[in-house]
Order: C-alpha cells, then structure tokens, then sequence
C-alpha cells in the first residue's frame, strides 16, 4: 500500500478500499472446556470501512480477543459469516492481508530494529500477496516518524518497552498489509508513554491508509484514536453499542479538554455500566 503524505489517507472506493474492508454477520462463537461452556461471542454484527480506526472496547472476557482472532482466521466461528476485503479469513490470512501488533513486545531478540522492521516485509516483496510492502525508503521514513532512525542498528534488550513497542508498531505497518489487527498494543506502559504512543499509532495509520481494529479497556484511549467505538458486553460476548467519534482528524493532544471528547467518554462509560453485570 502506497504511502501517503502525511493527514493524506486515500479514501477513494477503490480495490485498496476494497481489500481493506472487513464484514462481520451473525457471528457466533462457544468455547467448551471440561464441561462447561463459554459464549464468547452472539450475533456479531459489524462492518468496517476501508481505512477506518474501529476500537473494540469492554470489561475482560466480553470477546473483544476472540472476536480480533475471528477476524484474523485464528478462531473459526461456529456460525456466521466474516469476510476481509472479499476473503474468508483463512484466505485473507494466507495471502498477508493481516499486520499484528500484540500487547507484549514479540521482537526478534537477536536482531537489530532495522532487521527485525524489515525482515517479513522483505519475504512479503517476494511473494505474490496482491499488496505491496512498503519500500526501503518508506519503512526509513516511519522509523523515523517514531523517533528510532538512531536505534536501527541496536537490539531490543537495549531499548525500553516503550521504544520496543515503537519498533512492532513500525513492522506492523511495514508489511503494507491492508487491515492491522491491534490487542492492547499499549498496555504494558506507563501513561506518558502510553499517551505519545496513541499519536505516534494515529501518524502512521493517517499515513498509510491502513484499516485497524483494535483492541482496549481504556474509554479515552478509545475516543481519541476511533472513527467509531464497538462497545462490548460479557455473558455472553456481545456488542452492546457502537458510538460514532465526531472529533476532526488529525487528532491533537488538545483535543482531551475538549467538551466533545468527554461527552463521548460519557456515553461509553454509560453503556459498560449499563451493560456490566
Ligand atoms: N481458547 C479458549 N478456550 C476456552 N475459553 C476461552 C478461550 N478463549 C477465550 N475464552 C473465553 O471466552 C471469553 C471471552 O474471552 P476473550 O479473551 O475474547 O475476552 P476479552 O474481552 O478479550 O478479555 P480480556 O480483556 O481479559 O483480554 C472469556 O470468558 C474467556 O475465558
């Protein structure tokens, strides 16, 4: 996937749109152990636009997990229908159309940050996958972006969590895959930190044009990264309420005072409550 000079996200419906778009219809997931059975997920229904930033928000063990494996074909439903840009996930799976950022750092510890970057996308440049990794030179520019262009030849036991976590957002991006699949990326740091990285995640993803679901317990976290908040409820796993994010992009620091931001973190909070059993 090309990309784009900064705030310049292509939202044309084109093919790229296409490939980006996931559909999720009647989903239904039960995880059964010794004995006992879990509805994970009921009537799922959700579709995401090509290059929208959905978060998935909800108490622990509403399916918010289960429903990001869904989508990236490492858990099959056991009933309905889920769809990434036209695939079925296994598919879409196979042919790269996923990026992974996992909550805990999963860098390569013997190579550099340039290597550990670089090293799927190289293999993806050489495979027929219907996208492209970014080149050189663009993966160059979102090292840069994330502040690391001084730590390229250095390995992740000599960076903080914080920078660790700048390097898997950089790789996850690298790839050009059309749609990123986040689990709590940032839920390792500390707030500062925390709060640098929600930017630094929005640059990249204005840049690229990527399609991202991702996955929080944090209300605010939520309202300043989102297009639209799914907010989920537990027993069963379910969707709750989806709150669109009116706030303008890019989004600025600045935008946390602001009425509008709080009157969406209200509403949320209002439906986890209403929904928390
Ligand atoms: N492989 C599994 N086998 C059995 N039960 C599972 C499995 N995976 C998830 N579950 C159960 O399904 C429910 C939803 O789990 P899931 O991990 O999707 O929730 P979550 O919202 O992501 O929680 P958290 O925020 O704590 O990560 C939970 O009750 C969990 O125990």
């Amino acid at each position: 996937m090309p990309l784009l000079p900064t705030g310049r996200r292509s939202d044309a419906p084109d093919e790229l749109s296409d490939q980006r778009s996931v559909a999720i219809s009647g989903v239904h997931k039960v995880f059964r152990s010794r004995g006992t059975a879990v509805e994970a997920l009921r009537s799922v229904d959700l579709h995401i636009r090509g290059g929208e930033f959905v978060s998935l928000l909800g108490p622990s063990g509403c399916g918010k997990s289960t429903l990001l494996r869904v989508i990236g074909g490492l858990v099959e439903p056991d009933a309905g229908i889920v769809t990434v840009g036209g695939l079925t996930p296994n598919t879409a799976r196979r042919m790269k159309r996923f990026g992974l950022v996992p909550q805990a750092s999963s860098l390569v510890p013997w190579a550099t940050v340039d290597k550990n970057v670089r090293f799927l996308s190289s293999l993806e440049s050489r495979r027929d996958v219907g996208h492209s990794a970014l080149s050189d030179d663009e993966i160059d520019d979102l090292i840069d972006t994330v502040g690391l262009s001084k730590f390229r030849n250095s390995y992740p036991h000599e960076l903080s969590g914080g920078m660790q976590q700048r390097v898997s957002l950089v790789r996850g991006f690298a790839l050009g895959a059309p749609v990123l699949l986040m689990d709590e990326p940032f839920a390792a740091l500390d707030e500062i930190t925390r709060s640098d990285m929600r930017y630094l995640l929005l640059e990249l993803w204005e840049r690229t044009g990527t399609s991202v679901v991702f996955v929080t317990h944090s209300i605010s976290e939520s309202v300043i990264l989102s297009d639209r908040v799914v907010v989920m409820a537990a027993r069963p796993g379910r969707i709750a309420a989806v709150e669109e994010i009116g706030l303008p992009r890019p989004r600025t620091p600045e935008m946390e005072d602001a009425h509008e931001f709080h009157e969406h973190a209200r509403v949320l909070r209002t439906h986890l409550k209403e929904h928390h059993s």
